[in-house]
């Protein structure tokens, strides 16, 4: 499943104008309060009526203005979570969850399937009054699921949840997007969850859209990088994991080249996600000799900009954060090798 769009609308204070395509698995969109991103994702849904334009699934039109199509909502196949998990407080967990199918035939056999997914076997009796947050907002994915979606519009679903109970709902849509084969439209202005979660980015500015295409592209693009926070540009890598080592670390192997991380106990042969921030990444002309750091990889410089380096390692590109005094004192310029010295420490698990 592909969702493509392009639409136009006016509003008094700003103009929408965006256009992107959204492959299966989660696409991010990411940016400022007021850039556009509910705009965007309501106009998918049908909740809110563009000036022009298109949308289709898989391409199948659900608006297009050219030809005087315009779905209703509930005709669009789409599931919606809210900010709010907007539960029926006078409904068990089991009744909010079978209210969205009551109408679909078959949907009984995705029943189990989905409340094992979700875990929300324990929770079926109770009312939403006696949910947590994080129970509510899997009940509300549970039921979007339910009525069958060929996508998924999630508007900042962890938004009103303190820290805690993100940490707790984040598993489950990790596994949401590792399971379901539909493309999940996210929207957020967190750069955690995005980088935790999305595979896809769809960045708005003023209701333009200033970058739409592979998450991890952006990450390591020092135009994009800083987009993130400063803290928080660097590389998003897709990891294996290879061999553990005696000593407590495993080895990875990534488009980077193979990393030594702490062991945290995945199994071999486990996909990991890897992030490595630029602010800690050292470079250094010569394979340096004698210090601690156990991953110096090969890396040729590819661009210099903002107070970033973005260098090529193998088949991917990470940054690098480095004052222009370090810039001038090594000489550093597009096309020169270097190496790019990064601590096991340093490196994150998405
Ligand atoms: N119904 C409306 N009437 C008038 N203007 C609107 C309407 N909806 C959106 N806008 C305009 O579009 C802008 C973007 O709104 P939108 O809710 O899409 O942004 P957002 O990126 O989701 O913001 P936030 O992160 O704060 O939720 C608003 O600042 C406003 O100018």
């Amino acid at each position: 499943m592909v969702l493509s769009l392009s639409i136009h609308k006016r509003f008094p204070a700003m103009e929408l104008d965006v256009a992107f395509e959204a492959p299966s698995g989660v696409t991010a969109v990411f940016g400022p309060s007021g850039c556009g991103k509910t705009s965007t994702v309501n106009a998918v849904a049908g909740l809110l009526r563009p000036d022009r334009g298109h949308i289709a699934l898989d391409g199948q039109p659900l608006y297009d203005s050219a030809k005087g199509i315009d779905l209703p909502t509930q005709k669009r196949r789409i599931g919606y979570v809210f900010q709010d998990a907007r539960l029926f407080p006078h409904l068990s967990v089991a009744a909010n969850l079978r209210y969205s199918w009551r109408w679909r035939r078959g949907a009984a056999r995705d029943f189990d399937r989905i409340v094992e997914m979700l875990a929300l076997g324990p929770l079926l009796k109770r009312y939403p009054r006696h949910l947590s947050g994080g129970e509510k907002q899997r009940t509300a994915i549970g039921r979007a699921l339910l009525s069958d979606p060929a996508l998924l519009v999630m508007d900042e679903p962890l938004a009103a949840l303190d820290e805690a109970r993100k940490s707790e709902i984040m598993p489950w849509l990790e596994r949401l997007r590792d399971e379901v084969n539909l493309p999940i439209l996210y929207v957020s202005h967190s750069t955690a969850e995005v980088l935790r979660l999305a595979t896809t980015l769809v960045m708005l500015d003023a209701g333009r859209v200033t970058y739409a295409g592979p998450l991890a592209e952006a990450i390591s693009d020092a135009r994009l990088g800083p987009a993130f926070g400063a803290r928080e540009a660097g590389a998003l890598l897709q990891g294996r994991i290879e061999s553990r080592e005696a000593d407590g670390m495993c080895r990875v192997s990534t488009p980077a080249g193979p990393l030594l991380l702490p062991d945290q106990g995945e199994a071999l042969g486990a996909e990991i996600r890897l992030r490595i921030l630029a602010h800690e990444v050292i470079l250094s002309l010569d394979a340096p000799q004698g210090i601690s750091a156990l991953n110096v990889l090969p890396a040729v410089v590819e661009r210099i900009e903002g107070g970033y380096v973005e260098l090529r390692l193998g088949t991917a590109k990470i940054l690098a954060q480095i004052t222009p005094r370090s810039v001038a004192t090594l000489g550093l310029s597009a096309g020169r090798s270097c190496h790019a010295i990064i601590k096991s420490a340093a490196m994150v698990r998405s």
